[in-house]
């Protein structure tokens, strides 16, 4: 199995030191650990949302560090606990996010497969504003893995939803990755969901002061 992401003790904030660690290509990856622990963090380093003070991490053999960021961000999505959709129905917010990427929107069929696929088979002419948080969450997962990323992250992606649910949304987006080659990274706290898809569990220590 290659190595997607190699992690060499990045250091973060004066208070977060990671060990060195390594993310494989094509798998599903769960980060586990205390709260405080620097899970989200790891995510933001791992795309360059933010910068170690010290160490380095690798994608795909790249110091990210050289890399184009808006490139890095293209193909490492980050899906965090605060996801944004515009005011507008699911259909206009999957035509405004691939105008953005400068691509032609996808036809209905496409959109409803990926709808679908996360559990969020709402109408396109749903408004977007008049759902839940977990309902929006999933609808931003639905777009982001249509543009089929190499690596998608989600920060709880299952924290506003039934464990059935839950089990359901990553069971779909796990199969689906492992056909299309893309590596997943979940940040969970549900034990249950780790046990049941991850390949890998990394745990992250808290580093007490
Ligand atoms: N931009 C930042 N600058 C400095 N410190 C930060 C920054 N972002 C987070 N931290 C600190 O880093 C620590 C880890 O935060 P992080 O959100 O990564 O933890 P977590 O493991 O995801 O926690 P939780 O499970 O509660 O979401 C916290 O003490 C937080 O205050």
């Amino acid at each position: 199995m290659d190595i997607i992401f190699a992690i060499e003790k990045p250091k973060f904030g004066g208070i977060l030191e990671y060990p060195k660690m390594e993310i494989s290509s094509g798998n599903t990856t769960f980060i586990q650990g205390a709260s405080g622990a620097g899970k989200s963090t790891l995510l933001k380093l791992l795309n360059a949302t933010l910068t170690p003070e010290e160490g380095e991490i690798y994608y795909e053999g790249k110091d990210i560090s050289e890399m184009d960021t808006i490139e890095l961000r293209k193909e490492v999505i980050l899906i965090g606990q605060n996801v944004y959709l515009f005011d507008e129905t699911i259909r206009e917010n999957f035509r405004m996010y691939y105008a953005y990427r400068d691509l032609p929107a996808p036809d209905d069929e496409t959109m409803k497969k990926y709808l679908k696929l996360c559990h969020a088979d709402f109408r396109l002419e749903e408004s977007c504003v008049r759902l839940s948080g977990g309902e929006r969450q999933r609808i931003y997962i639905a777009i982001c893995i249509s543009f089929l990323p190499k690596v998608i992250m989600m920060d709880e992606p299952t924290s506003a939803l039934d464990a059935s649910t839950a089990g359901k949304v990553l069971g779909n987006l796990k199969a689906f990755c492992r056909e299309n080659g893309i590596t997943m990274i979940v940040v969970s706290h549900d034990e249950k969901l780790s046990e049941d898809y991850a390949d890998e569990v990394i745990t992250i220590e808290r580093r007490e002061n």
